[in-house]
């Protein structure tokens, strides 16, 4: 089974319209040689030029459709926005919003129903690594959303996204990374078979431009969701590159 890959860009708390300049800039002549999907901080999502031949997605998303939830940004407003995805379940947003799967498999349902392709994050602690719990723990990260919904994984993207790794630089290796995102893969089956082949599984957790197309060797590996290199337009770019077929 061939996945075109997809190279996703997490901003976070970070970003400015010179940014989007520059990497909007920077990315022309890349966009439409690999998928590419930015999710800058919402209040910059209208800052990108019309015509791009990248996606835009928000970086959270809220489970209800709309009303009185101040903070929280829906479905609607990211796809007037020009989002087309949504990441859902970062693990930042999982420990420092206290995001629970519930409340996470409700985003991703709701992304799902407005149209928006949500891009799931799951991974383990390094205490959960250490306590050999990793597979443990994914599979109930999985089981949450799609156990009771598995109609929803042919519309999701996933990210393994080890925790340890995160803004650490100190990626999982090659041959770390791609026996998860086997276990994945395996753990979706039992949901969906034919979507568990189909679906894109992204490995992010201290991607850049040195150690990436190692990783894009790996048979279950479909791309890169990255952090701070996303910052850095050439570096970002390269990062692209190495991800084209
Ligand atoms: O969403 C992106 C991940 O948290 C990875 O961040 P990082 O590339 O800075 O380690």
């Amino acid at each position: 089974m061939s996945r075109k890959k997809l190279v996703a860009a997490n901003w976070k708390m970070n970003g400015s319209s010179a940014l989007v300049n520059m990497i909007s800039t920077t990315l022309q002549s890349i966009a439409p040689q690999v998928d590419i999907l930015i999710c800058p901080p919402a209040t910059l999502l209208s800052a990108f030029p019309t015509a791009h031949a990248f996606q835009l997605g928000g970086q959270d998303i809220s489970a209800h459709v709309a009303g009185a939830y101040t903070g929280q940004i829906s479905a609607e407003l990211l796809l007037a926005a020009g989002a087309r995805y949504a990441l859902v379940g970062h693990s930042e947003r999982r420990e420092y919003q206290f995001e629970t799967d519930q409340l996470i498999a409700a985003k991703v349902a709701t992304a799902v129903a407005a149209g928006l392709t949500p891009l799931l994050c799951i991974g383990e602690t390094l205490a959960e690594r250490q306590q050999e719990k990793t597979e443990q723990v994914i599979a109930k990260q999985l089981a949450a959303v799609y156990a009771s919904h598995p109609e929803l994984l042919q519309k999701s993207v996933l990210a393994y996204e080890p925790i340890w790794a995160i803004g650490t630089g100190e990626s999982a290796t090659p041959e770390q990374a791609q026996q998860i995102h086997a276990f994945i893969r395996a753990e979706l089956a039992k949901y969906d078979a034919d979507a568990a082949q189909q679906v894109k599984i992204l490995y992010g957790g201290s991607v850049n431009a040195e150690n990436c197309a190692a990783l894009f060797t790996q048979p279950d590996i479909d791309g890169a969701l990255v952090g701070g290199a996303s910052l850095k337009p050439e570096e970002f770019a390269q990062i692209c590159l190495s991800a084209k077929e």
